[in-house]
């Protein structure tokens, strides 16, 4: 399985969802455009236990923490989507920066760099006041460009009432609940990603 993991907005989960994805999956990790540190790649590694992920280098690693397009700039480099080219990897967990509409230049955004790379996505939605137009505007546009979406996760404090339109607009399936957690370490992310490759599982039957 090859899934492009984004969100509805930035700091939503994608990094500690990505590592419950790679950890439930056992797959490779790649992100292809990283802003700022730490890098997404190093803290997914630190919370995965396997070891047999692959962790392949980013595409573009600019130096601050801002939207790609911006840091980009300060940098002096212009991000080419011909650049980014999927690994070789059947089994990859691909992370985006920030959220669907998010520049990485001045006329391309994350969506056209999943477009490119032509496989599913997993939308981390967090479930805050304001978040049900925010993952209703990102599943929209999903929908509008046809982008297949294996599902979505419920990430931080539950809203059942959120996340019952949420699940009834989209029509995708709902992949895990994870709550806001006491701790991030690698013991919770692999009881999560138990539980993921079990809804998983349950989901192909
Ligand atoms: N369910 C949770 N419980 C506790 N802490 C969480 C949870 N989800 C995310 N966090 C914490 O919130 C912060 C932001 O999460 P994370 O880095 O995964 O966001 P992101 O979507 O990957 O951001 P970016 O757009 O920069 O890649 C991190 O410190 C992470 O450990
Ligand atoms: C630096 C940060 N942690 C992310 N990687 C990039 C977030 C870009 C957000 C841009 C925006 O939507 O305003
Ligand atoms: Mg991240």
């Amino acid at each position: 399985m090859r899934i492009f993991v984004t969100a509805i907005h930035t700091d939503s989960g994608k990094t500690l969802c990505s590592a419950i994805l790679t950890e439930a999956l056992q797959a490779d990790y790649w992100k292809p455009v990283q802003s700022g540190y730490p890098r997404d790649t190093e803290s997914v590694k630190e919370l995965v236990s396997n070891t047999t992920s692959t962790f392949y280098p980013e595409q573009y690693l600019l130096t601050e923490p801002m939207s790609p397009h911006a840091s980009a700039r300060i940098d002096g480099v212009t991000i080419d989507l011909d650049q980014i080219t999927l690994p070789d990897a059947n089994n990859l967990v691909v992370e985006g920066a920030g959220g669907l509409m998010v520049p990485l230049n001045d006329e391309e955004y994350i969506v056209d760099l999943i477009e490119k790379l032509q496989i599913p996505v997993i939308l981390i939605s967090n479930l805050y006041l304001g978040s049900i137009n925010h993952s209703l505007l990102s599943i929209n546009e999903l929908k509008r460009r046809n982008i297949p979406v294996a599902g979505i996760i419920f990430n931080g404090d539950s809203n059942p009432e959120s996340e019952r339109i949420i699940e009834a607009h989209s029509g995708y399936p709902v992949l895990l609940r994870v709550p806001t957690l006491k701790e991030v370490t690698p013991e919770t992310v692999k009881q999560y990603a138990a539980i993921l490759a079990e809804n998983l599982s349950e989901l192909n039957k």
